[in-house]
C-alpha cells in the first residue's frame, strides 16, 4: 500500500518542527518508522533525523548573497531550486515506500512561502499525485484562544484547503498549555462562538477599536465558515508531553480513506479536464493556422489576426464595435504633423501598397506554402 504523506503546514512559531519530532518519535516507539522530509532550508538545526533534508541540495545563506535576497526571498527562491529536483525526491521515496508507512514532511516556517509559491505548488502537486496526501494544520492553541486570531488561522487553513484540493486535520497544539476543547466547540456549537464573540472584551471595547466593525466581520466569516468547519477532522495534541498523537494517527488513517474515495477521483476528473481543454485549445489555433493558409473552408485571410478576428469573438479580444453614430475623430498629432498631403507623401499609399504587394508575394507564396504543404503530409 503507498504510503500516507503528511504535510506540515502552519503559522510561524505554531510549532511544526517540534511536532514533525514527536511524531517521528512516537512512531518509532510504535516501530513504525516513518519517512522524514525536511523542506526548511532556513532552519539551523533539525531535531529529528531525516531522510531527506532540502539543505543539502539548497544553502540558504548563499541564496541570499548571491542573489541579494531578504530572508523570505531566500527561502522562495531556495524551494524554487529544490524544487527542480521534485522528481528525483519523489522516485527516492517511491523506492523505499514498502519500508514505511508514513513519510512525513516539514515545511518552511513562513507559511505564505510555501503554499502560495509555486514551487510549493509543485512540490504539493508532485506528492498528491503519486501518493495519498494530508494536510496537517498546525495551530498554535494558545495563541488563537481569541475570536479574531482564531477566525483569522481557520480563514487561512480554509483558503489552504480550497487551494490544495487535499483532505487536512486541523491539529491544536500546545494542548500543555491550553486545552483545545473550546476551539472544538466554536468549530460544532454556532451559538458558543456567538456567545464567546459577544463576551469578548477585545471586540466590544468601543474605546480602543474605535467600533463594531471587527465583531462584524468576524461574526459574517464565522458564519461561511460554518461548511468548512463540516470537512475537517480536528485533533488537540502536544507536541511536549505527546498527547493527543494516538488520535491524531486514526484522523490520517481515516483522511486516507477519504483521499482514496474521493479526492483522487476529483484529482483524476481535474487533470483530465485540464489535459481535455489543452487539446481542444491545440485543435483551435491550428484552425486558426489552417485558415489563416487558406485551407479552411471560410474565405482566405491574410493575416493572423484576420483570422482571429471573424464575428463575435474580435470584441473579447478587447476591440471594440465602432459606433456608427460617433462623429469624426479629429486629428490628434502635432501641430507640425497635422496629417496633411504634400508634393513628398504624395504617393505614400501607393509606395506602401506595391511594398505589401512584394512582401505578400514572397511571405505567403514561399514560407506559407511550405507550411501548407508540411501540415498536409502530417495529416
Ligand atoms: N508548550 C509547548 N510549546 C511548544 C509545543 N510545540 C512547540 N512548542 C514551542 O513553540 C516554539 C516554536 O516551535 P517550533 O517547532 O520551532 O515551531 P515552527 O512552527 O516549526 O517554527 P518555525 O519553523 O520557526 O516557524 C518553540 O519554542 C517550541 O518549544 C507544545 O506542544 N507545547
Amino acid at each position: 500500500m503507498a504510503p500516507a504523506t503528511i504535510l506540515c503546514v502552519g503559522m510561524a512559531g505554531s510549532g511544526k518542527t517540534t511536532f514533525v519530532q514527536r511524531l517521528n518519535s512516537h512512531l518509532h516507539a510504535k516501530k513504525q518508522a516513518p519517512y522524514v522530509i525536511n523542506l526548511d532550508p532556513a532552519v539551523l538545526k533539525v531535531p529529528f533525523g531525516c531522510n531527506i533534508d532540502i539543505r543539502d541540495s539548497v544553502k540558504y545563506k548563499k541564496v541570499m548573497e548571491n542573489y541579494n535576497l531578504g530572508p523570505n526571498g531566500a527561502i522562495v527562491t531556495s524551494l524554487n531550486l529544490f524544487s527542480t529536483k521534485i522528481d528525483q525526491v519523489i522516485s527516492l521515496v517511491e523506492k523505499k515506500s514498502d519500508r514505511f508507512k508514513h513519510c512525513i514532511v516539514d515545511t518552511p516556517g513562513q507559511i505564505e512561502c510555501f503554499i502560495w509559491s509555486a514551487s510549493g505548488a509543485i512540490i504539493t502537486e508532485a506528492f498528491a499525485s503519486t501518493f495519498p496526501t494530508i494536510i496537517a494544520y498546525i495551530i498554535d492553541t494558545p495563541r488563537s484562544s481569541s475570536p479574531t486570531t482564531f477566525i483569522s488561522n481557520m480563514l487561512y487553513a480554509c483558503s489552504i484547503l480550497y487551494k490544495t484540493k487535499l483532505p487536512m486535520i486541523v491539529v491544536f497544539n500546545k494542548t500543555d498549555v491550553r486545552d483545545s476543547k473550546f476551539a472544538t466547540e466554536w468549530m460544532t456549537d454556532f451559538e458558543a462562538f456567538q456567545d464567546a464573540l459577544r463576551s469578548n472584551s477585545e471586540l466590544n471595547d468601543e474605546t480602543s477599536n474605535g467600533s463594531g466593525y471587527m465583531a462584524s466581520l468576524v461574526n459574517s466569516m464565522s458564519l461561511m465558515l460554518e461548511e468548512f468547519y463540516s470537512t475537517l477532522d480536528v485533533v488537540g495534541c502536544s507536541a511536549y508531553t505527546g498527547a493527543g498523537f494516538d488520535e491524531f494517527l486514526d484522523a490520517v488513517d481515516a483522511k486516507v480513506e477519504e483521499y482514496n474515495n474521493f479526492y483522487q477521483k476529483e484529482r483524476e476528473r481535474i487533470i483530465k479536464e485540464k489535459e481535455e481543454k489543452e487539446k481542444q485549445n491545440k485543435q483551435k489555433q491550428l484552425t486558426h493556422l489552417m485558415k489563416d493558409l487558406g485551407l479552411g473552408k471560410k474565405e482566405p485571410v491574410d493575416t493572423i489576426s484576420d483570422a482571429e478576428d471573424d464575428g463575435e469573438e474580435e470584441y473579447e479580444h478587447g476591440l471594440v464595435e465602432p459606433d456608427i453614430n460617433e462623429p469624426q475623430r479629429e486629428y490628434t498629432f502635432a501641430e507640425d504633423r497635422n496629417g496633411e498631403v504634400t508634393e513628398e507623401n504624395k504617393d505614400v499609399h501607393g509606395v506602401y501598397q506595391r511594398a505589401f504587394e512584394q512582401g505578400s508575394k514572397t511571405a505567403k507564396s514561399d514560407v506559407a506554402e511550405n507550411i501548407a504543404k508540411y501540415i498536409r503530409q502530417q495529416r
